[in-house]
C-alpha cells in the first residue's frame, strides 16, 4: 500500500506538486498519468524519500520510506533507468545489490532470467546498453528482493512491443499475487490495459483518480437514424445533451429514451447502443486540455 497525504513541492515560486492525494492499493497496478512536466517523478521521489515534500507526506506499506528497514526488500524502485554505474557489468550490478541487501548470490540469476537478459548480456558494461536493455536491468533491480510494492517510474520507455508485452504481463501476475505497483508511463493504451486504478495529474494536482473501468466509463447511448437533426432536436427539446463523434450521435438520454423520441419525431433509427468507451486517450486529453501539454504519444 502506498498512501500519499497532500504531498506539494515548491520550486522557488514553482508549485510543481500542489497537494496531491492518493492511495495505490495492494493487488491493484496503478497508473499514473499526466503530460511532461506535471508532477509525477517529483511524487514518485518524494514518495521514495529522494526528495523533501515541502508540506504533506507518503507512506510505503504503512512508514515513511525512509523508516523501512532494508527497504529493497520491500519496495522494489525504478525512477531512472540510467543511473547506473556505467562501468559496471549487469551482473555485477545486480551481484552488489544482493550483497548490499543480504539475498543468496543464485538470486542473481533468477532476475536476469526472470527479465530476460541474456548471460552474454549480463556479462556487458551498462554504459554500452540500450535504453531497454537499461530498463530490464532496472527492473532486476526492482524486483531482486521480491518486494511487496513496486514504484516504477515509465519502465517501458524503450522496451519493443514484446518488452511491453512481457512488462503487461510481469506487472499483471506481480499485482495478482497481493503486490502494489505504481507506474506511471506516457504510453496510455499500455497503462488501460493493465491499470486498474488511475491517478491523472496535470500542472502539479490530481485532475481524476478511481477505478480505470470507473473513470472510463461514459454514459449515455449512441445512435445514427435516417434523419439525425430531426432526432437531435427532439432529444434536446426534452432536455438531454446531444453531440456528435465520428461515429454518430451520443446522447445523455438512455435508450429507452431515444427509442421514444424517434417514434414522437417520426424518426426511423438505424442503430442504438449504450456509449462505448472514449478510452484512457479521451479521458486523459479532456482532463488535462487545460494544461495545452498534448505531446503524449499514445
Ligand atoms: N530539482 C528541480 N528544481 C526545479 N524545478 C524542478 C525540479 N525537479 C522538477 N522540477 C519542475 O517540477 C515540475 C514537475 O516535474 P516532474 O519531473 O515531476 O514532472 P513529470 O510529470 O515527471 O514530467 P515528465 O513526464 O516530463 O517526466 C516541472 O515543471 C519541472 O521543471
Amino acid at each position: 500500500m502506498i498512501q500519499a497525504t497532500d504531498l506539494t513541492k515548491v520550486y522557488g515560486r514553482h508549485r510543481a506538486v500542489d497537494q496531491v492525494s492518493f492511495t495505490a492499493r495492494p493487488g491493484r497496478v496503478t497508473g499514473f498519468l499526466g503530460p511532461n512536466g506535471a508532477g509525477k517523478s517529483t511524487t514518485m521521489r518524494m514518495i521514495c524519500g529522494l526528495t523533501l515534500p515541502t508540506s504533506g507526506s507518503a507512506t510505503v506499506l504503512g512508514q515513511s520510506f525512509r523508516d523501512l528497514p532494508n527497504p529493497g526488500r520491500h519496495v522494489g524502485v525504478l525512477l531512472d533507468a540510467s543511473a547506473q554505474h556505467k562501468g559496471r557489468t549487469g551482473r555485477e550490478t545486480l551481484r552488489l545489490a544482493c550483497g548490499l541487501m543480504g539475498l543468496p548470490p543464485g538470486r542473481v540469476d533468477e532476475v536476469l532470467d526472470l527479465v530476460s537478459l541474456t548471460p552474454k548480456e549480463a556479462a556487458g558494461r551498462t554504459g554500452t546498453y540500450s535504453l531497454g536493455m537499461r530498463q530490464r536491468l532496472g527492473i532486476a533491480l526492482a524486483l531482486l528482493g521480491e518486494p511487496e510494492v513496486l514504484i516504477l517510474d515509465e519502465p517501458v520507455n524503450g522496451l519493443d512491443p514484446t518488452g511491453i508485452r512481457w512488462m503487461r504481463d510481469l506487472l499483471r501476475s506481480y499485482a495478482d499475487d497481493g503486490g502494489t505497483v505504481l507506474l506511471s508511463s506516457h504510453l496510455l493504451r499500455e497503462v488501460e490495459a493493465v491499470a486498474d486504478d488511475l491517478v491523472i495529474m496535470g500542472q502539479g494536482r490530481v485532475l481524476a483518480q478511481g477505478s480505470t473501468e470507473e473513470l472510463l466509463a461514459v454514459p449515455g447511448t449512441e445512435f445514427t437514424s435516417l434523419d439525425d437533426t430531426r432526432l437531435a432536436t427532439a432529444l434536446e427539446n426534452a432536455g438531454y445533451d446531444v453531440s456528435r463523434t465520428d461515429a454518430g450521435l451520443t446522447t445523455s438520454a438512455g435508450s429507452e429514451e431515444v427509442g421514444r423520441a424517434a417514434l414522437q419525431a417520426a424518426v426511423v433509427l438505424v442503430r442504438l447502443q449504450p456509449s462505448t468507451s472514449t478510452g484512457l486517450e479521451g479521458l486523459f486529453f479532456g482532463t488535462t486540455a487545460q494544461t495545452g501539454r498534448e505531446e503524449i504519444a499514445a
